[in-house]
């Protein structure tokens, strides 16, 4: 057996994962290969999608193991240009073990719309989707970085927010898209589908009411 049949015969949610691409990719919140997903595959490494991948067509051999401290060199192909952003998520949550990214509509114009560093979120029952939420009065801070094309930047601020406020599984980049997180692929997924819906209503209501 070679290494990559290795790899991902010992993981079973690689199946899952390129299932859930496809899934992501049915509601158009990938297109134009945009987006990219990861699952850890170990306490020190995840398998990431192959950069520049069409994420609705995902097979096992499109994801790429990874090593946290090691990202340039240790994998055959060429990773996702934001690994970087997937590592520091996974080295700061060890419970971590989904990441997906996603370019949606929505998230992209809503993020564009949002000066501030964070927004909050208030009075929808779909917070309670959020693991660890469990009333509609419990207000979600979304943070929103700056987008750039230096990931080991970016990389590093999201290290340095995990580390001084609690997340809410989830974080935009401005004009660029949504990263989720789940401590298994399934709750990940539902953060994903949450967050994507209360953007969606955001920015409805923003399109009705404005910015208030
Ligand atoms: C075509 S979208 C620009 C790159 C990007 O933001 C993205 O999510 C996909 O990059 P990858 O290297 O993971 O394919
Ligand atoms: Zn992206």
């Amino acid at each position: 057996m070679n290494n990559l049949a290795q790899v991902h015969q010992l993981n079973p949610y690689a199946i899952q994962l390129c299932a859930t691409g496809r899934w992501i990719a049915q509601r158009h919140w990938v297109p134009a290969t945009g987006g990219n997903f990861s699952i850890r595959s170990s306490a020190q490494s995840c398998l990431v999608t192959a950069s520049g991948k069409d994420k609705g067509e995902l097979s096992p051999a499109d994801l790429l193991q990874v090593d946290f401290d090691e990202i340039s060199f240790s994998c055959q192909g060429k990773p996702s240009a934001e690994t970087a952003l997937h590592c520091a998520l996974y080295r700061h949550y060890p419970d971590a073990k989904a990441v997906l990214h996603t370019h949606s509509v929505q998230a992209t114009v809503f993020s564009r719309l949002i000066s501030q560093p964070q927004y909050c979120f208030d009075g929808y029952e779909m917070q309670k989707a959020i693991q660890g939420i469990q009333s509609h009065q419990q207000a979600l801070l979304l943070p929103v970085l700056d987008n750039t094309q230096d990931m080991a930047a970016l990389a590093a601020k999201v290290t340095q927010l995990a580390g001084t406020q609690t997340l809410p599984y989830a974080f935009l980049v401005r004009g660029h898209g949504l990263y989720v997180w789940g401590d298994s692929l399934e709750q990940c997924k539902r953060h994903l589908e949450a967050w994507e819906f209360l953007i969606a209503c955001e920015l409805e209501r923003i399109k009705i009411c404005g910015l208030v």
